[in-house]
């Protein structure tokens, strides 16, 4: 029997989300009260509106305009109590949200103007998901955050950062990242970053196919050995409409199992797709790719997790049994080591979902 679940139950059954930025999800009204005692000045200064103006001014159509809303943001992160306090709210908003794992991505290299060096800014933002995570797990919401650190990919700090990741590899930072404007800046600008990471053991996502299409896809995993792809929507254009017949590159991210960190709302916003109904995840479900759910930048497309499997719910008509698939998916995706994979599916997810299908 097909159910379709409630916004108020998928609220309730545990998520898995491998992609989120931790400067795209600030509470508006965190961001109001941060701005003031830095004497940042905002587009507004009420929560609600300041909310409403981040979600259209990113509904651009653009990647590079999207990306220029974060400038609000990050401004407000460059001191270690400001920055802690964002972490443990993105833990307790997640965790409320029946979040159980999450991966939450930064670019430490955005966060020095106050005069914090880089590992200072990594503690920080670990010891508030630390704080948040406690907070969480007490008020019966238990979640597990990995963070991943970002280098932006027109800057040229990839290597520093890289060591940064495996420097806090121990310390609750599972993975690397590169994000930014994707046009005109290929991931092979970064080739000694992720050739050093691969010699390490650590794994890495790179954000390609979103802006720009196959070239950028196809340098991330066969030239720097990508582990997941961020976004990689436009893999699309290698699948024949119609008949669905794969291309080499898609047949190998198929045939591999590369994750794809899909991001419905972001990826409307930015022009990636014209609409939910009309966004490839469909497509890509039906053929079987290893497809995830996420929510990319909370705060920029007014979403949350919950809200972005009901989105899709109401799209294409999916129930629990595509719902578990795509938690199952991302757990299976995650960074953090197998066995605590499999803890999560089979003692948190699995038996969840087991009582709703
Ligand atoms: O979807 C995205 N594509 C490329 N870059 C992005 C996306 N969302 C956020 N970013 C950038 C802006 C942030 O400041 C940075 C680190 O989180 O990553
Ligand atoms: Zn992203």
């Amino acid at each position: 029997m097909h159910v379709t679940p409630t916004c108020d139950e998928i609220v309730k059954a545990p998520k898995a989300l491998l992609h989120d930025h931790l400067d795209g999800g600030l509470r508006p009204a965190t961001i109001v009260e941060l701005a003031a005692e830095i004497g940042h000045e905002l587009p507004a200064t009420d929560p609600r509106e300041l909310g409403e103006w981040f979600v259209s001014a990113a509904d651009s159509g653009s990647l590079e305009r999207y990306l220029e809303t974060f400038s609000h943001t990050v401004a407000v992160m460059q001191t270690a109590p400001a920055l802690r306090r964002v972490a443990r709210e993105c833990a307790l908003d997640l965790a409320a949200d029946g979040v159980v794992y999450a991966e939450v991505r930064y670019a430490p290299e955005q966060h020095l103007t106050g005069g914090l060096t880089l590992p200072e800014v990594v503690e920080a933002v670990l010891a508030g998901f630390a704080e948040g995570s406690e907070q969480a797990a007490a008020a019966g919401t238990p979640i597990r955050i990995g963070t991943l650190l970002t280098a932006m990919r027109h800057a040229a700090r990839s290597m520093e950062i890289a060591e940064l990741s495996t420097a806090y590899r121990d310390a609750g930072v599972v993975g690397f990242d590169i994000a930014g404007a994707e046009a005109g800046y290929p991931p092979t600008r970064h080739l000694d970053a992720f050739e050093y990471l691969q010699r390490e053991n650590f794994h890495f996502t790179i954000h390609a196919g979103e802006a720009f299409g196959l070239p950028s896809i196809w340098q991330a995993l066969q030239w720097c050995g990508a582990d997941r792809l961020g976004h990689g929507v436009r893999i699309v254009d290698d699948i024949e409409p119609g008949t669905g017949a794969l291309g080499r590159l898609a047949g190998y991210v198929r045939d591999k199992r590369v994750p794809l960190e899909l991001c419905p709302s972001s990826n409307v916003q930015t022009g990636a797709a014209a609409s939910i109904v009309e966004h490839p995840i469909g497509l890509l479900r039906d053929l079987r790719f290893r497809v995830t759910v996420n929510t990319d930048n909370r705060l920029m497309s007014g979403t949350s997790m919950s809200r972005e499997m009901a989105l899709l719910v109401e799209a294409f008509g999916w129930g629990w049994v595509e719902l578990q698939w795509f938690t199952i998916n991302a757990m299976k995706s995650a960074f953090i080591p197998f066995d605590e994979r499999l803890t999560i599916i089979n003692e948190v997810i699995k038996p969840a979902y087991a009582k709703l299908l």
